[in-house]
């Protein structure tokens, strides 16, 4: 196919640049200890200076992929689908989803928020980043809000996120891998004064799976 038409179905969502795909455990969050299989897609201009994929960021380093062959593969491992990258909004998300929602599966995102929401999805992980910040309707839909701590103003950045979120989200304090023996403690004592927050630890880090 010659380039344009790849770009032209890749602004329409039905191809992807896809990163990497993973069936493994979710390591993050609500669904942390739950099988599931990862769909990395590629493209992220947020920039976080600590982000733990920056071999995502350049789209064009990842080969657009029809959606159809990424959905046929994933149901055949797992009946959860994370769909994360990258940034998924970049993307529009919505044919994907329609894909895998045809075929019953339970379909998660992990996203900034950066971007307009779209698709169809079971399970809403929004992370917001200061440098990019969330936008529209995403605070409403989120079904957790999981903030990256990596100094102590992270915690003041994540009253505020929480402030705009839905009084049903889930609110998780998640340790920058790098200074997470530095944070852990700010995080435990964080959370012991404000019990309405959770810890989230990157568990497949510790357990060396993906
Ligand atoms: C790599 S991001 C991809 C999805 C989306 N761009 C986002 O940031 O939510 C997946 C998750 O990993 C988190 N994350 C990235 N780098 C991290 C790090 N160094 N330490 C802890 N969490 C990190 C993000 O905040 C996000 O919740
Ligand atoms: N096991 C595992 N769990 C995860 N939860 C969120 C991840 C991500 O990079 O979005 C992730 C990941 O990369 N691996
Ligand atoms: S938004 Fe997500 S993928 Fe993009 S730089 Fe930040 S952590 Fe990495
Ligand atoms: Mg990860």
């Amino acid at each position: 196919m010659i380039k344009d038409d790849v770009l032209e179905l890749v602004n329409k969502g039905l191809m992807l640049p896809l990163m990497e795909e993973f069936y493994t455990i979710q390591g993050e969050g609500f669904h942390k200890g739950t099988a599931a299989y990862f769909i990395r897609v590629g493209g992220c201009d947020v920039g976080c200076h600590w982000c733990d994929v920056k071999e995502s960021w350049n789209a064009e380093t990842h080969p657009p992929t029809a959606i159809e062959s990424i959905v046929e593969k994933a149901v055949t491992y797992s009946d959860t689908i994370v769909v994360t990258g990258g940034e998924p909004l970049t993307w529009d998300m919505g044919p994907l989803t329609k894909a895998l929602k045809a075929k019953n599966v339970q379909t998660h995102i992990e996203t900034s928020g950066a971007y307009p929401l779209s698709g169809e999805w079971d399970w809403i992980c929004l992370s917001p980043k200061k440098n990019k910040l969330p936008t529209g309707v995403i605070y409403d839909k989120a079904h957790e809000l999981k903030v990256i701590v990596y100094n102590k103003h992270d915690f003041i950045f994540a009253e505020e996120q929480a402030a705009k979120v839905n009084k049903d989200c889930i609110l998780y304090l998640q340790p920058e891998w790098s200074v997470r023996d530095k944070v852990m403690p700010m995080i435990v004592d964080f959370v012991m004064k404000n019990p309405k927050w959770k810890v989230s630890l990157q568990t497949h880090k510790y357990l060396n799976i993906p």
